[in-house]
């Protein structure tokens, strides 16, 4: 694939053919102390004990003690905001924070970057500004929009030209040219995807009682600075109205409806009460959705973000921390199936840290790097295991962007696997490596947190250990085939 000399600065090692040693292996079935043996960029063999020690030379071992060794994390929902607006974030410092972060892994959403990724040309035009920047592997959503949505060949061009599966919103995206759609625009994009057997991800929320919220905010009786003030204009009604209207077309998924085949994903779900009361009925009746949240849900509540503090701001809103724990208990039932970043950073400036006005600060939530310490810092609290985690983070979300080959230490997988150690701690402080593009806009600086990342292997490269990336980047653009 890459010629050699070039191939050599993909990885921190040399060797195509050695052993990942630990104690701490998570496999799909257990959790073993053994090796993982990797060969031209696969999995090879997972062996339990000691024995495979003896026919191998010791140069070919790395050896990782009691760190545990885990599939690479795949994040189904990132912006990285490239081509077009890469004073936001771009390819390379957004992988490079994956890399850091454990996430193997990203498939990026189709707005954000300039143009959307709304036709085969613009999809042709990412996988162009990805190629030789990417320092992990990157798959591509491609959007459905009310422009492509009644045109199905614009949408099977779309998708012969690799995009995983398709995303729309259902209310304003903060995009110009990212509209909205509602569920006739679905109805269609869904019934093109069932052919394909892709996904399509909904952003649910339906603004309800606009000039309600114009009054409100008027009339100037209520802080733009409070947390409160943003959560009331966007209340947990809007989560559930968009849901409901989903699940009239998501009636058609079921065995022998007349779009079966299609697949409905939701998106960053944060309300825990009604929309999940809805959505864990319909997949009762054989509905078939797939529901993900986020680690700024399950980390943050309302009533603790500081006035003015602007990095905490997204959509929909972090709610109260009875909302927050029905997450975490509807995470560990089973009936939220995944976690992703929802990483998404603006341009400092756009977060008007000066003013502290939640209501025209952007909304995105900056995280890539830490989604893996933040969910195992709150998630031990709750008990969660290791299993639990590679389910959340790579089980389900490859499943859902169709990459069988990862998600999993098992034998012919891709080798994407991190290595870390859950028992460290550490701070977020000013001397921390953080390699996103911009540090101060992520909820997270400043906060300690456990779960240190040592090394992470894409395919097989060493891309990231002790700190350092290797100096090529050598991630792979992932297109649907
Ligand atoms: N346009 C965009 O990235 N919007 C995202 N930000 C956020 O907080 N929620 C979103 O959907
Ligand atoms: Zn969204
Ligand atoms: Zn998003």
């Amino acid at each position: 694939f890459f010629p050699q000399a070039y191939r050599i600065k993909c990885s921190h090692i040399l060797q195509r053919h050695y052993w990942i040693a630990s104690s701490r292996i998570v496999t799909p079935n257990a959790l073993i102390s053994g090796a993982v043996e990797v060969k031209g960029g696969k999995i090879v063999a997972v062996v339990e004990g000691d024995d495979w020690r003896r026919n191998t030379w010791s140069y070919q071992i790395i050896d990782y003690g009691e760190a545990v060794v885990m599939p690479g994390l795949v994040d189904v929902h990132a912006h990285l905001n490239d081509p077009g607006r890469t004073e936001w974030e771009g390819f390379p410092s957004g992988t490079r924070a994956a890399a850091a972060g454990g996430v193997t892994t990203l498939i990026d959403m189709p707005l954000n970057s300039f143009p959307s990724t709304v036709s085969e040309e613009t999809l042709k035009l990412k996988i162009k500004a990805a190629q030789g920047r990417i320092f992990v592997d990157v798959g591509f959503w491609g959007g459905l929009v009310p422009e492509n949505a009644f045109n199905s060949t614009a949408l099977e061009h779309l998708l012969e030209a690799g995009a995983l599966g398709l995303k729309s919103f259902m209310c304003p995206s903060g995009i110009n040219d990212f509209p909205m759609t509602n569920s006739s625009h679905i109805k269609e994009g869904l019934s093109v995807l069932a052919k394909y057997r892709r996904p399509l991800l909904v952003h649910a929320e339906i603004q309800q009682d606009p000039e309600g919220e114009l009054d409100m905010v008027d009339v100037g009786s209520v802080s733009p600075r409070s947390y409160s003030t943003y959560l009331t204009t966007r209340p947990a009604s809007w989560e559930e109205a968009a849901i409901r209207e989903l699940l009239t077309v998501t009636k058609n998924t079921r065995a022998g409806g007349p779009a079966e085949g299609a697949h409905l994903h939701i998106v960053h779900l944060a309300d825990a009460r009604s929309s999940l009361e809805l959505i864990k009925e319909a997949r009762s009746s054989g509905d078939s959705i797939t529901v993900e949240t986020c680690p700024h849900y399950l980390a943050f509540s309302a009533e603790e973000i500081p006035d003015g503090d602007t990095r905490f701001k997204c959509a929909p809103p972090i709610r109260d921390t009875d909302n927050k724990e029905k997450l975490w208990a509807a995470l560990l039932d089973g009936n939220i199936d995944m976690l992703s970043s929802d990483h998404s950073p603006s341009a400092p400036e756009l977060k008007l840290f000066d003013e502290g006005d939640f209501l025209r600060a952007w909304g995105g939530i900056s995280s890539l790097q830490f989604v893996l310490p933040v969910t195992w810092s709150y998630g031990r609290k709750h008990g969660i295991s290791l299993h639990q985690l590679v389910s959340w983070w790579s089980e389900k979300p490859a499943k859902l962007a169709g990459q069988h080959l990862k998600g999993a230490i098992a034998v012919r997988n891709y080798a994407d696997i991190v290595v870390w150690d859950p028992e460290v701690e550490f701070e977020l402080d000013d001397d921390h490596p953080v390699y996103l593009k911009h540090r101060n806009i992520s909820a997270y600086m400043g906060s300690k947190l456990a779960g240190k990342v040592v090394a992470t292997y894409v395919r097989g490269n060493l891309v990231y250990q002790g700190g350092k990336h290797a100096p090529a980047a050598c991630g792979v653009p992932i297109l649907a085939t």
